[in-house]
């Protein structure tokens, strides 16, 4: 396909997206199971160009003086791709699949529109409703915080160090051009490609059929490293889904000591079952019910909430959800916050900590939570964070997260370059 005909099947695609509320992945499946003809490299262009349009559709639909599927598939060619005006009109010329685009001189004039005279979320391509959240999270950086999340986000890998060392995986994707994390320690990035290119499929490599590592943002990498654990505790991850924490905690702890991971929404703990097997895992014990935790009260040293969010810190990866967030999402995670925080905090041991990590950027899920846990809860104080972080990162020169009023850390695209996360730790007075 040329690049006419990738055009318009994002234009399909976005049009499917928003009339029928399709999620991002069902609308580009369906998409190609109607265009068998396509390519690996048609799907990936598509995908590359819907994903980006999403994560620029306010500051597109200004420059373009409009927000249809065209306007946002058009603009994102020439403000994210870099294509220009007159290349576009050219490489259009005579394909018979391309879409009927604007005349060059006016696409010309678009690109000179003065984003600066837009409304600041606008300028920061997010929902208006949600500026406030955001100013209240990062004061006067707010709006470059948020335009950092319209970037795409590199593919990051968590060496696994029970299997192997860092060199080795950095050997078998060198190809790719993959380095060491600055940050996390057992970390390697992939940077993300530019306009049509494809990001590589690393679960199908032979390293990671045999263990080597999984996919894990480097936020999350950093969050797992800031609980501190060590070889020989006891641990619970509460919150474990698919167990990408739990895993990290494994390789951290050497495969010596006892992980619980639970979940109350048992179907996300099966894929652990086989991730746990391929990296030779041993300690980890997968809770399905709650009732399986019976008798692990007081007697945790460290229980991790990887807590239930609305994913914030996400966007660069699901640009849909930034356009999907409701009040109502906000209030019901934050009920779940509340929750889980005191189910779980019943079994950490005096003198042992209790560590709460959302992906979110919003203060409500964040600072504001902990505050009213530790309202509810003075046999808990807050632990130092900076001292952790220190032995956390692999570079003590680079970037230190926010200091969320001395209570937690929030790492964030711009900040720290991963995705967004917050930290929060806390011990039980002994
Ligand atoms: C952010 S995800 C966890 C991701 C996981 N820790 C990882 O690193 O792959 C949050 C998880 O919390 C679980 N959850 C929601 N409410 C819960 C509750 N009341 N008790 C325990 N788990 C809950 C969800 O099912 C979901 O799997």
């Amino acid at each position: 396909m040329r690049l006419g005909g990738r055009l318009q099947a994002a234009i399909e695609v976005l049009t499917d997206i928003e009339t029928r509320h399709r999620p991002v992945p069902d609308a580009l499946k369906d998409w190609g199971l109607s265009h068998r003809f396509a390519g690996s490299g048609d799907r990936a262009a598509i995908s590359n160009l819907v994903h980006d349009a999403l994560r620029m559709k306010l500051s597109h639909g200004f420059i373009m003086d409009g927000d249809t599927p065209a306007d946002l598939a058009v603009a994102t060619l020439l403000r994210q791709w870099n294509i220009t005006p007159e290349e576009l009109t050219a490489s259009l010329d005579g394909d018979k699949f391309a879409p009927e685009i604007p005349s060059t001189d006016h696409l010309v004039a678009c690109l000179a529109r003065d984003l600066s005279q837009a409304e600041p979320h606008v300028r920061a391509d997010i929902p208006e409703w949600l500026a406030a959240s955001f100013e209240r999270a990062f004061g006067d950086q707010w709006e470059a915080e948020a335009q950092a999340m319209t970037a795409r986000p590199p593919l990051d890998l968590r060496v696994n160090t029970l299997a192997t060392d860092r060199d080795q995986v950095l050997e078998a994707f060198a190809e790719q051009g993959a380095h060491a994390t600055r940050l996390a320690p057992n970390g390697i990035r992939i940077e993300p490609g530019l306009g049509p290119q494809r990001q590589i499929a690393a679960t199908s490599e032979v390293s990671f059929a045999r263990g080597w590592f999984e996919i894990q943002d480097e936020g999350s990498q950093l969050a797992a490293a800031l609980a501190g654990v060590y070889p020989g505790e006891k641990v619970l991850d509460y919150c474990a889904g698919g167990g990408g924490k739990s895993l990290a905690f494994a390789a951290m702890m050497n495969n010596e000591g006892s992980i619980n991971a639970y979940d109350a929404d048992r179907r996300r703990l099966a894929p652990m079952i086989e991730r746990i097997r391929r990296a030779g895992v041993e300690i980890i014990h997968v809770k399905e019910r709650a009732a399986n935790l019976a008798g692990l009260e007081g007697r945790m040293d460290r229980v991790l909430i990887d807590a239930p969010c609305t994913g914030t810190g996400t966007w660069r990866r699901r640009p849909d959800a930034k356009w999907r967030i409701s009040d109502k999402n906000i209030a019901d995670r934050t009920a779940d916050q509340d929750k889980v925080l005191e189910d779980a905090s019943v079994f950490v041991r005096p003198g042992g900590e209790l560590a709460y990590v959302t992906c979110s950027l919003l203060p409500e899920e964040n600072t504001d939570r902990v505050k009213a846990f530790l309202q509810r809860h003075p046999e808990f104080e807050t632990i130092s964070l900076k001292e952790r972080w220190r032995s956390a990162v692999a570079d003590a020169d680079a970037p230190v997260p926010y200091a969320d009023q001395n209570l937690g850390l929030v790492l964030s695209p711009r900040r720290t370059g991963t995705d967004g996360f917050y930290f929060a730790g806390f011990r039980r007075k002994a």
